[in-house]
């Protein structure tokens, strides 16, 4: 019996992706049946779950399973699983809507996307779970009963426009999905799947390691009664008989408590899959196997491509807890750092409770004793990538080395074996990343610090003039993009004993790191720089009080070659990009001033200085003064307090030296 039948629209976004899914680009079609399992099982784990923390649910959760079902006339296949099911508002918005917050993330890069590799690497990268059932299937009918409910719903669709939804009684409990599939076509890799053969190698191959029974209708010869005298019966006219037996198809066997040699590297992928709902391939399993007072098995898997939600507060799947092979959660961020959440796994823990809760977990000694154990694990494992497989730990540093320098901040206890495994860019190479060890193995004779300057992007850096000198004198600088670079670098870790000094704050002598420096040279310089700071003493005290509302102080500089000015901060301050930083996340800061830099050498300099020294009246230097200030500003890649002011400083300085042109 069935209620009103509404039809609903789907929302453009998930429109868009139906379309993309009904004429799929993705190969790999057979891994619905992978979403499909996938679901059932983790709506399996839910219903044993909510039973045991909920006596009195009335639910029987005496033969959990999931049922695969063919109707070969009809061509329909169905995945049905008698789990935790769906309410109507569920169904709504689990699967009615594309409610994730990747999905315009994913439309836009589709649409981005040049060939139909990209497409499918970027479903990859986002999988599509439920949908994906178009891709093989006109049309999909979901009917589901939430534990505890009267009614069911029934949701249908063909993957165009609109969905149907109505309600229905007499269901069992939990789902099924039931897909009228498209005809089989082998070169558009669409098989068919009402083959009893087919189904079973596709669950061998993705979904047998799944805890609960997947269970299949299949023909079976009868064997034959012996008769009386012992022997067969058998007769010319014997139909060679058959019946159908239930067959449970998956072997079930939890991956992480078979040792890593019984294992293959298919099977490790394809439970990778089914626990970080990912479409990629793992970079790198792990297991861990804890025999002793705290007994706990753990596999994990660092991935090859970085989610899209990575950076988003709320993250989903990260390490599952179970206990004793029973699923406990998702996400169990007790067992892994914030830094490591791109971890995924199972870590199986013998001695806690079933009825155990994240309050229960954060004070419990075991769980921390594992997350220290693991943390340490995964640090090494990528120190151990970067040492022995350059290219993958370049894929992992490409993906997820913003997140991995998050632990030089928060992981007080690890930060030297992270910072060991890090990388970074330099100016030594233009492509490649160094690692510290390699930088200070490069430093030079007198260098006693680890240069670097931190910016928006790795061009902005190298065009900004601090790093001038640096460069003229050959001067290794590592140049740190990501904003969490700001942090750690100013935490006070050392590497190897060297500190990390910033090129665009406080002072710096790089005429002691001279390779080629000798006595009386360095005697001379000396010498010259007493008298050239001499002569532009008047200028600078005039400058510093110029324009005392934006700088500290006005100064020679030794970092500069080729600009007339950079601007400095003191060897503590905050940097600019800092500074955006807190103001962008509601912060207020007090304006800070840092030093003006002048390049004596530079002829918009020594102009100036001759004209400051020609005359009394200064006045009519100010506008100069204001406008070497914002060249400053301009060249590290900083915004002007007042940029109408400085164009139109620009253009009278410009329309003057125009007129004497003319004249
Ligand atoms: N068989 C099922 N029983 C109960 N709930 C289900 C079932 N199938 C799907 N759902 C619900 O619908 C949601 C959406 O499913 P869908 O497969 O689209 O995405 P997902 O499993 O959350 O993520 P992914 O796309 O990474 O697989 C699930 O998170 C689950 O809450």
């Amino acid at each position: 019996m069935s209620g009103q039948t509404e039809v609903r629209e789907f929302q453009a976004e998930t429109r868009q992706l139906l379309d993309l899914m009904v004429h799929s680009v993705y190969s790999n079609k057979d891994s619905f049946l992978r979403e499909l399992i996938s679901n059932s099982s983790d709506a399996l784990d839910k219903l044993r779950l909510e039973s045991l923390q909920d006596k009195s649910l009335d639910v029987d959760t005496s033969d959990l399973h999931i049922q695969l079902e063919v109707d070969s006339d009809q061509r329909t296949l169905t995945v049905r699983d008698n789990g935790i099911g769906m309410s109507r508002e569920d169904v709504i918005g689990l699967i009615g809507t594309l409610a994730r917050s990747g999905t315009a993330e994913l439309r836009r890069k589709l649409a981005e996307a040049k060939d139909a590799a990209a497409s499918e690497e970027l479903i990859g990268q986002f999988g599509i779970g439920f949908y994906s059932t178009f891709m093989v299937a006109d049309r999909v009918t979901l009917v589901t009963r939430f534990a505890g409910d009267d009614v069911a719903t029934r949701w249908e669709s063909t993957g165009d426009g609109t969905y149907t939804i109505d309600e229905v009684t007499g269901a069992p409990q939990g789902t099924s999905v039931t897909l009228a599939l498209k005809p089989a076509d082998t070169d558009d890799h669409l098989y068919d799947y009402t083959d009893a053969t087919k189904l079973r190698q596709l669950v061998k191959r993705y979904s047998d390691f799944i805890a609960w029974p997947i269970r299949m209708d299949v023909e079976k010869p009868v064997a034959a009664p012996a008769t009386e005298s012992g022997a067969e019966e058998s007769g010319s006219d014997a139909e060679p008989k058959t019946e159908i037996v239930s067959e449970t198809i998956n072997s079930q066997k939890a991956l992480w408590a078979k040792s890593a040699d019984e294992v293959s590297e298919e099977e490790y992928t394809e439970f990778y899959r089914h626990v970080s709902h990912g479409w990629d391939e793992p970079l790198e399993v792990i297991t861990v196997k804890a025999e002793g007072t705290f007994e706990y098995q753990a596999l994990l898997f660092i991935p090859s491509q970085a989610p899209f939600d990575l950076f988003m507060r709320e993250r989903t799947s990260g390490v599952q807890l179970y206990v004793k092979r029973v699923f406990i959660m998702d996400d169990c961020e007790e067992l892994m750092p914030e830094y490591l959440r791109f971890v995924k796994g199972v870590v199986d823990a013998a001695d806690l409770s079933l009825n155990v809760s994240r309050e229960i977990l954060q004070q419990d000694r075991q769980i921390r004793a594992i997350r220290r154990r693991l943390t340490k694990r995964i640090i090494s494992t990528v120190g151990d990538l970067r040492s022995n497989r350059p290219e993958d730990y370049r894929t992992f540093w490409e993906h997820f080395g913003r997140v991995w320098k998050e632990g030089l901040v928060n992981d007080f206890d690890n930060r030297d074996a992270i910072l060991k495994a890090s990388s970074f860019a330099s100016t030594d190479s233009a492509d490649d990343l160094t690692t510290l060890a390699d930088y200070v193995g490069r430093m030079r004779s007198g260098q006693d610090s680890i240069y670097y300057m931190t910016g928006e992007t790795r061009q902005q850096i190298e065009n900004s003039p601090h790093i001038e000198a640096f460069r003229a004198k050959g001067i290794e600088v590592l140049l740190l993009t990501d904003p969490v670079d700001e942090m750690w670098v100013t935490s006070g870790l050392e590497f190897d004993g060297k500190s990390f000094t910033s090129i665009a704050k406080g002072a710096v002598d790089l005429d002691a790191l001279a390779d080629d420096a000798d006595g009386d040279a360095d005697a001379e310089a000396k010498a010259d720089k007493e008298k050239q700071a001499e002569s532009f003493a008047g200028l600078l005290g005039w400058l510093g009080e110029t324009l005392s509302d934006d700088v500290s102080e006005a100064r020679l500089s030794s970092r500069l070659t080729e600009s007339a000015a950079c601007l400095v901060g003191d060897t503590f301050s905050m940097s600019p990009q800092l500074e955006k930083l807190y103001r962008a996340s509601g912060q207020e800061l007090p304006k800070s001033k840092r030093a003006l830099e002048l390049n004596a050498d530079h002829p918009l300099v020594t102009g100036l200085n001759a004209a400051f020294v020609a005359g009394d009246d200064h006045s009519a230097l100010v506008g100069t003064a204001k406008l070497v200030y914002g060249m400053a500003v301009i060249a590290e890649g900083g915004e002007l307090g007042d940029p109408a002011e400085f164009a139109k400083l620009l253009a009278g300085t410009l329309t003057d030296s125009l007129g004497s042109v003319e004249s």
